[in-house]
């Protein structure tokens, strides 16, 4: 239920054998009640009177004065005043009662009356009304007993007040507490997703957009133990552009990098989801196949590889090595790449064997040659 929808008195779970047990700790009986009930008369006689001399004496001090601020508040001030003193000779103090008595902390909150003003002022009033019942009742027992009741009274009413006071203390409080928490919650995902596009940004290549050497280090030992739990081979795939020196110095370095930018591209468009590609350096580019042998790397993503550079960068070719490891023993990471790595020289050897002057005519190597040499 919506704090709006209760009274003070339900959202402080004061119930009327709250208030009974209240009255009791004060020892304020139906006595009490009955005598401040018999001086109704009298004060509403001078109510007037003491409205008056208390907004005289309240108005004096400049503090108070800033608080009220203006002639219909004080107006407006004057008549809940004089409610609120008919109200303590009205000799019925219940739930309404009560709940009035919340309000006024509540309002005392909100425009700012701190705690030590709102208690010089009742006691301003109690003064009042303690000398209006002395000149009208005179000194005797009666006046006595009406004293002792008003006492009593008084300390019920002031520690409501201070009660829906220090709540809505509280609940600014944790209204505050909120916001912070939300702000910090807002802020820690923010963090997390700069953290996140940072972390993915530092294992990209940016001229060719497949991961870099860095990320091989770090996710080939995971591919590895991954397939070795799960009883299954990993192929890496090493691969270098044929005389991609030559690329450069005959075409321009901007052409070099459109060759990289293009076997980047070519990689990651034929690569399964769980094929990672990366740039080990310069021209050399690595492609890790979980769950895949050499045989299968070579029959599929090898031929499609070759197939690919000879539409899309023709007169440039590539020497391929591929090497597995798994299903029985796992190599380390590095020995798997160096052993790539060396298959890759000897695919690369082979085929300037075969076609020596291929190389010194501007493309490297005769293009879309399938230099692949895989594990026997
Ligand atoms: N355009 C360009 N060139 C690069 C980049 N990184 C490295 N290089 C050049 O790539 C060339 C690689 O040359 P090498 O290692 O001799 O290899 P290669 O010319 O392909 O010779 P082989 O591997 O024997 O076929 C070097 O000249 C590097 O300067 C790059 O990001 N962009």
């Amino acid at each position: 239920m919506q704090q709006t929808e209760q009274t003070l008195l339900e959202q402080m779970h004061i119930s009327e054998l709250d208030i009974e047990y209240r009255k009791q700790l004060l020892n304020f009986t139906a006595e009490h009640a009955a005598a401040l009930a018999a001086c109704l008369p009298l004060i509403s006689e001078r109510i007037d009177a003491l409205v008056d001399a208390f907004y005289q004496a309240q108005t004096s001090v400049d503090e108070i004065a800033l608080l009220i601020g203006d002639a219909d508040t004080l107006g407006r001030l004057r008549t809940a005043q004089r409610r609120y003193i008919l109200d303590l000779f009205s000799g019925a103090y219940d739930v309404d009662y009560v709940n009035n008595r919340l309000r006024i902390g509540m309002v005392h909150k909100r425009i700012g009356v701190e705690p030590r003003l709102y208690l010089a002022g009742i006691h301003e009033l109690k003064g009042l009304l303690v000398g209006a019942l002395r000149r009208g009742l005179g000194d005797g027992p009666q006046c006595a007993a009406v004293l002792d009741a008003l006492d009593k009274l008084v300390i019920f009413d002031v520690t409501l007040v201070f009660e829906t006071y220090i709540r809505s203390l509280v609940a600014e409080i944790e209204t505050a507490k909120n916001k912070s928490d939300r702000y910090a919650r807002s802020l820690e995902e923010k963090v997390s997703q700069r953290t996140q596009q940072l972390e993915q940004l530092s294992r990209i290549d940016p001229l060719t957009g497949v991961y870099n050497r860095r990320y091989l280090a770090e996710s080939l030992a995971a591919t590895l133990r991954a397939a070795q739990r799960r009883g299954e081979p990993v192929t890496l795939v090493y691969l270098d552009v044929d005389d991609f020196k030559g690329i450069n110095d005959k075409f321009g370095h901007p052409r070099g990098d459109e060759v990289l930018r293009g076997v980047g591209e070519i990689l990651r468009s034929i690569c399964r989801t769980e094929d990672l590609s990366y740039r080990y350096g310069g021209d050399e580019f690595c492609v890790v196949l979980p769950n895949c042998t050499v045989a299968a790397a070579e029959a599929a993503f090898c031929r499609r590889l070759v197939q690919l550079m000879a539409e899309q960068l023709p007169g440039v070719s590539l020497s391929i090595g591929v090497d597995q490891t798994g299903p029985e023993d796992y190599d380390l990471p590095e020995t798997l790449i160096s052993r790539a790595d060396a298959r890759m020289y000897q695919a690369k050897h082979a085929a300037r064997q075969q076609a020596p002057d291929a190389e010194e005519s501007g493309g490297g190597a005769a293009a879309g040659r399938p230099a692949v040499e895989g594990a026997p």
